[in-house]
């Protein structure tokens, strides 16, 4: 089978219907699960119908001495070949076609070659990473750096226990909200928010939630590589964003210094560990330097995964004034919900299609806590 369009590869769910009602269908969904805890306006941001994914990854399928890029089970008949991808940004687009011909004009670039993964911005930067089932040589490298050359684009090999960077391993991307722009570079293999576009609105509903929290200091976890942090910190006097991965908190820091923002602390903590040093049950290294006490917390930030708050942490932003949650699966934020709406109250929705033409939806909540009657 061969992919032009969206849907045939499976992962484009909704594609048969059109964009408007998708996004009706989802705003539907998020109603329906947060109705128990709020009944004012969901605002709802769309997306570019086409041409939103940042990033993307295809199998190779070679076949009659060609490679193509493919998708699904890679079985004799399982698999669908994608000839065109209207998901992805323009500089990927750009680059799929090129990409596939000089591999197929290569056996040294061809040969084991079984996947390929694309992050891009959309200043134009492309990163390209090429996966293999065989160790890459230097003429592999020789054939490579020609390739990064003609499509303007940083390429990276991987293989078994290697990984060859041929110039960079991030793409920086250029983000405007509110009239400002904010820099940020974006890592191989580290989280990104794949659509750059509904991203922006994120970073701005949310920034204008903070300023609604008014000042004091704010605490992120989740923080990745500063997605939100970097834009609202200026809501704040400081602010403690704290991560599980090393990586994106090298990131950070990098970011942080990139938009000359200086006053937010970057901590790798997950968000157990944040929880207990913030409960004083625990001291961690990674602190040193960092007075705890001297944080006048106003509000919280949490962007989880999917599997939404773990418990500790749940209980311990009940003891915070504000609450901005961000989430990619409206199921679990309804779990925390349950939980969170016993002290606070939800004063904002919003619904952000990150994923067209899937069921995946991105949303976000502000809560304030209740006042209590005298
Ligand atoms: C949905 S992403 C959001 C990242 C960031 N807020 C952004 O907008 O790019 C969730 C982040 O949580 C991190 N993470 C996963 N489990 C975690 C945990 N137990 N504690 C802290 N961070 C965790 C991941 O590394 C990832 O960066």
């Amino acid at each position: 089978m061969k992919c032009r369009h969206f849907g045939a590869c499976g992962s484009c769910t909704l594609y048969k219907l059109d964009y408007e009602k998708q996004l009706e269908r989802k705003a539907e969904r998020l109603r329906g699960l947060l109705a128990p805890f709020y009944d004012g306006e969901i605002e709802r941001f769309a997306s570019p119908d086409s041409h939103y994914r940042a990033r993307a990854e295809f199998r190779i399928w070679h076949e009659g001495g060609r490679a193509d890029y493919a998708m699904g089970n890679l079985s004799k008949d399982g698999n669908v070949i994608i000839e065109e991808c209207p998901k992805v940004i323009r500089p990927v687009e750009e680059r799929m076609e090129p990409l596939l011909e000089a591999v197929n004009a290569s056996p040294v670039l061809s040969r084991k070659l079984f996947g390929v993964e694309f992050l891009a911005a959309t200043t134009g930067e492309c990163l390209i990473t090429m996966l293999y089932h065989r160790p890459l040589d230097e003429s592999w490298a020789r054939e490579a750096r020609a390739l990064e050359e003609q499509l303007n684009a940083s390429i990276i090999g991987r293989a078994r226990k290697q990984k060859v960077v041929l110039s960079r391993e991030f793409v920086t991307e250029e983000l405007e909200i509110d009239s400002k722009k904010y820099k940020y570079r974006h890592y191989e293999g580290g989280f990104t928010q794949p659509n750059p576009y509904v991203n922006t609105r994120m970073i701005a509903w949310a920034r204008e939630r903070a300023a609604e929290a008014g000042g004091g200091d704010l605490l992120e976890a989740y923080c990745g590589l500063g997605n939100f942090t970097i834009p609202l910190a200026e809501n704040f006097s400081k602010v403690l964003a704290t991560e599980i991965s090393k990586n994106s908190i090298k990131a950070a820091k990098e970011n942080c210094a990139l938009n000359g923002v200086e006053n937010i602390e970057f901590v790798r903590l997950s968000s157990e560990e944040m929880t207990s040093a913030l409960r004083k049950e625990r001291q961690f290294n990674r602190l040193k330097g960092i007075n705890i006490d001297e944080y006048d917390f106003k509000c919280v930030l949490v962007d989880p995964p999917r599997a939404g708050l773990d418990e500790a942490t749940r209980e311990l932003i009940t003891t915070f004034e504000n609450i901005i949650y961000i989430s990619c699966n409206p199921e679990t934020l309804a779990r925390d919900l349950e939980r969170l709406s016993q002290s606070h109250e939800v004063h904002a929705a919003a619904s952000f299609d990150q994923f067209p033409h899937t069921e995946h939806l991105e949303s976000g909540v502000f809560l304030q806590r209740r006042q209590i009657n005298p």
